[in-house]
């Protein structure tokens, strides 16, 4: 029998680093908080089919490699993408064996504490999410974010979908809309204002969330994808996976007591999972820029 290996990647998964930035002893303390993920794919085919390492960097140097570059990056550690590149470019350029990188990375806000030097709290409101590509076919950033929660208490409405007979699910003209936003955004090129570039998309997504009048959430994911396009003229395309956080309004007549949309039961699950791209063009093709997971 022969059988032929495919597609295979290696490397370190979830190197939780914290790095402060404290150069200067009379200036205030910055830090960023990252947790980072490599992946590597090259001439590692003898590492699996004849037990031969002698080309596999391990993963334990990956993670070296990823808290040393905490410090040795400098100014690019500061935003997730820059942070991604220099560790993208380093395992491709520098190791011969290795052709492809791919680093993902989460990053999680802390804000400071009432103006103080040194203090801060962790910001939960949403995690930042990086991940760079470096391959054959080039360099590709995807900026992203996920565990933003929004809701809107009017302004959103469905109805006028399509009857079968499993269908239930009354029309309404007012309910709550509330998701928690998961979304990559895919850059034109590596040269971009990441932090900018951040700030401008996440406002877009949630004062886009806030002004436009619902008629689903899939027709929201349209406004906030078409508002980020509009906001960054560096981003290709954005992609949205949302859950529809279903809030019931309860019925209260049993208890003689009046619901004008007031009570809810926040469901927990089921959820409608409800996802989108929204692309500049027909021709943005940014499917290699993402983490397909094992779907390679
Ligand atoms: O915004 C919505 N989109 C749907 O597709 C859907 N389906 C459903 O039951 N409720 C909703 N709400």
């Amino acid at each position: 029998m022969s059988y032929v290996l495919g597609h295979n990647q290696y490397g370190k998964a979830e190197i939780h680093v914290v790095r402060v930035f404290r150069d200067d002893a009379s200036a205030p303390h910055d830090l960023v908080d990252y947790n980072v993920s490599v992946s590597l794919t090259g001439d590692f085919a003898d590492a699996h089919i004849t037990g031969d390492q002698a080309k596999v960097l391990t993963t334990d140097a990956c993670k070296n490699t990823v808290n040393s570059f905490a410090k040795e990056a400098g100014e690019a550690v500061r935003e997730p993408e820059s942070f991604g590149l220099a560790l993208a470019n380093h395992f491709v350029d520098d190791v011969p064996q290795v052709s492809g990188a791919r680093i993902i990375i989460e990053a999680f806000p802390w804000q400071r504490a009432h103006g103080h030097p040194h203090a801060f709290v962790k910001n939960g409101d949403y995690v930042r999410t990086a991940t760079v590509t470096k391959n054959a076919a080039g360099t590709t950033v995807v900026s992203g974010l996920k565990e933003l929660t929004v809701l809107k208490t009017t302004d959103s409405e469905f109805h006028g979908f399509y009857q079968d007979r499993y269908t239930t699910l009354q029309p309404t003209n007012d309910r709550i809309m509330a998701t928690a936003v998961t979304a990559q955004w895919a850059h034109e090129g590596v040269d971009v204002q990441w932090a900018e570039s951040f700030a401008a998309v996440k406002d877009a997504i949630t004062s886009s969330f806030a002004k436009a009048y619902s008629y689903a959430l899939q027709a929201t994911l349209w406004e906030m994808g078409t508002a980020v396009l509009d906001a960054a003229s560096d981003v290709s395309e954005i992609r949205f996976s949302c859950p529809n956080k279903h809030h019931f309004v309860l019925d209260l007549s049993p208890f003689g007591v009046e619901n004008n949309c007031e009570v809810h039961h926040a469901d927990d699950r089921p959820y409608g999972l409800i996802e989108a791209t929204i692309k500049r063009s027909e021709d943005v093709d940014a499917t290699g820029a993402y983490d397909p997971g094992q779907a390679w």
